[in-house]
């Protein structure tokens, strides 16, 4: 059963939350499920730069919001520090979840780096707020290369420790011709569960490509 909120989180940063978020979006698209996204805190852009969820947005046309928009290219907290100004708390975020959710059929929310990246001034991360957010899953993007089975371990164990339910792995950019360390990688995520992996080259489709591109790649989502 794919839970209402599906938080997307990361092994770190870079590794490809924003197109699995909008491939993990287009698969729901395309199994007559509306959808929409949530980031609940950008940085790295300025007011006129395009975001995540702008990202999200071109790629499938699901409506997006965001919490806060940030400009130093930086943790959260450091970046609003930066800034002098105020994070969004837990519970105003947890209140655009609820929002979005009584819209919905599904709200994809994708965090800020990895895991325990701190969100708010309360130092509260995104497994906080998956905590919160009943009956929610976590799907984890994860690089392919060598290091990778550590980190996912690592966000695994995080998941574990406080009760929140992994839906499982995607690797978020997978090259044309992989390496022996990178088949290695796949081969022993795939207990994680694996739920797929994207190929290199997906964000540069156009959307009617990138979404027939999402379906084959996600089934577990389509
Ligand atoms: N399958 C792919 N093929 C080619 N490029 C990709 C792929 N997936 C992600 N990228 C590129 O890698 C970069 C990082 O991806 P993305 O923005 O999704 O990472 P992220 O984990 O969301 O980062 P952040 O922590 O900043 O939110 C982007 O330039 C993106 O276009
Ligand atoms: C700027 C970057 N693209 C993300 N938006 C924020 C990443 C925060 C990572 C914090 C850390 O783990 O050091
Ligand atoms: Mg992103």
């Amino acid at each position: 059963m794919i839970p209402a909120v599906i938080v997307v989180t990361g092994t770190d940063t870079d590794v490809g939350k924003t197109v699995a978020t909008a491939a993990i979006a287009a698969c729901l698209q395309h199994a007559g499920r509306s959808v929409a996204a949530y980031k609940p805190t950008q940085t790295g852009v300025t007011g006129a730069d395009p975001g995540d969820m702008d990202v999200v947005a071109r790629l499938t046309g699901v409506p997006t919001s965001e919490g806060t928009r940030l400009i130093a290219p930086m943790a959260p907290r450091a970046a609003a520090a930066r800034e002098a100004v105020a994070l969004p708390d837990l519970e105003a975020h947890l209140a655009e979840v609820r929002r979005l959710t009584s819209a919905y059929d599904h709200v994809l929310v994708e965090g800020a780096g990895g895991l325990l990246v701190e969100l708010t001034d309360g130092a509260q991360t995104l497994a906080d707020l998956a905590v919160a957010v009943p009956h929610c899953g976590i799907v984890l993007v994860a690089r392919s290369g060598l290091g990778t089975l550590n980190h996912v371990a690592l966000t695994r164990e995080a998941l574990q420790r406080r009760g929140i339910r992994s839906l499982g792995v995607i690797i978020g950019s997978w090259p044309t011709s992989p390496d022996e360390i990178e088949i290695d990688n796949r081969a022993y995520l795939q207990d994680a569960p694996l739920l797929g992996v994207l190929p290199t080259g997906m964000p540069q489709l156009p959307p009617d490509a990138f979404k027939r591109a999402a379906v084959s790649a996600l089934p577990f989502f389509a």
